[in-house]
């Protein structure tokens, strides 16, 4: 019996995806990657609702998609300033939003997850959404570190659900990692790797593997400058200025923490230390606690690192 269900459920769900075009998206979480996921889906012609539990992060989010648009064609459309405010216009009517997720994915061809970096409190989400959204929806996660796998596993739609990784600030970094698990089907990946074309990005495809690329090398790399400035053999500010000067990066490690932060980069750590509780690299930060505790999560809330207001 379990063996026909599951090979009924693998033939409707292989029809339902074939050929999906993604052009609506719901965007679930409207901080910094929401929004800016938001921002670049919607200037490229998606209709977009952008989500969110809290109504001031939403009008936050829209403000801060047209204030980062009008940076944007202030350039692009320096002698073409009529052009360049249809553009912004046309950008800002493809973005709705919404306090209830589960009723606005009946339209989705796509539902992309940036909530907080907890396992639990997305596979509930997927889990609710799963039940709602249709057949031929497609899930995937923004996650930095947790495994695909495990969050799709709260659904039933593991041939629909992958993992697209963008990069903050969203807009300007031109990266999405496509995460595919060993259930999402091919035609899955082809859409995410249509869509993150579509959006103007350059994909590289991941195997499901804690931190995928970018992560697994960055994380670490940071997690070192932090035990170096914790033993007191560089300040800070000379690690930032060496790394930016001395191999050509636009910020160093703290700068870096506190741009993503520093909430997100423990979610990160205590994850893989929990998984690896023997592997140094991984090992807990004090400094990193102590600034949390504090309330200094880095840029989003005026300091972290360094000072911001
Ligand atoms: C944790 C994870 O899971 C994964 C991650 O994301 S890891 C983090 C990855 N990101 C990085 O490594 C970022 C490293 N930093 C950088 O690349 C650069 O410092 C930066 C792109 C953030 C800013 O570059 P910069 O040249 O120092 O900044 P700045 O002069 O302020 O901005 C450059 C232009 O972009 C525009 N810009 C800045 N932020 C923007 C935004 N969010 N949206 C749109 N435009 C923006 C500015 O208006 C400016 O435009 P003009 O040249 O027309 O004035
Ligand atoms: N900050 C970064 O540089 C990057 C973060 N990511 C990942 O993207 C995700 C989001 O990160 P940020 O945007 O930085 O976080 P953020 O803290 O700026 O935004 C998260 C938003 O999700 C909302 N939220 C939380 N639970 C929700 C729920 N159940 N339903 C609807 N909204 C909910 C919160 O209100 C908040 O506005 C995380 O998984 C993070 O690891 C990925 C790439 C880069």
């Amino acid at each position: 019996m379990a063996f026909f269900t599951h090979h009924v459920c693998r033939a409707l769900s292989s029809s339902a995806v074939r050929n999906v075009v993604i052009k609506h998206v719901t965007i679930i979480g409207g901080g910094q990657m929401g929004a800016g996921i938001a921002q670049v889906a919607a200037s490229t012609g998606h209709s977009v609702t952008l989500v969110d539990t809290n109504t001031d992060i939403l009008k936050a989010a829209v403000k801060g998609i047209e204030g980062n648009l009008k940076r944007m064609v202030k350039k692009k459309f320096a002698d073409k300033p009529e052009a360049g405010e249809e553009f912004i216009q046309k950008a800002l009517q493809n973005v709705s939003t919404s306090t209830d997720a589960g009723s606005v994915v009946q339209g989705s061809d796509l539902v992309l997850e940036a909530i907080v970096e907890n396992l639990k409190v997305k596979q509930d989400l997927f889990s609710g959404l799963d039940k709602l959204a249709p057949a031929h929806t497609i899930f995937a996660s923004n996650t930095s570190s947790l495994s695909i796998t495990d969050i799709a596993s709260s659904t039933n739609r593991l041939d629909r659900f992958g993992g697209l990784h963008f990069f903050n600030p969203v807009p300007l970094m031109r990266l999405v990692e496509v995460i595919a698990t060993s259930a999402t089907s091919q035609e899955t990946f082809d859409s995410l790797m249509n869509f993150s074309k579509m959006l103007g990005k350059t994909s590289v495809s991941c195997k499901d593997t804690p931190g995928f690329i970018v992560n697994r090398l960055l994380l670490p790399y940071i997690m070192e400058a932090f035990r170096m400035y914790e033993r007191g053999d560089g300040s800070k500010e000379d690690i930032d200025v060496a790394m930016k000067l001395g191999c050509g990066y636009p910020m160093g490690p703290f700068e870096l923490s506190d741009y993503v932060g520093l909430d997100t980069m423990k979610f990160i750590m205590d994850g893989w230390s929990a998984d690896n509780p023997d592997n140094p690299i991984f090992a807990q930060s004090e400094m990193l606690n102590k600034m949390i505790a504090e309330g200094k999560l880095g840029k989003k809330t005026g300091e972290g690192f360094y000072k911001y207001k």
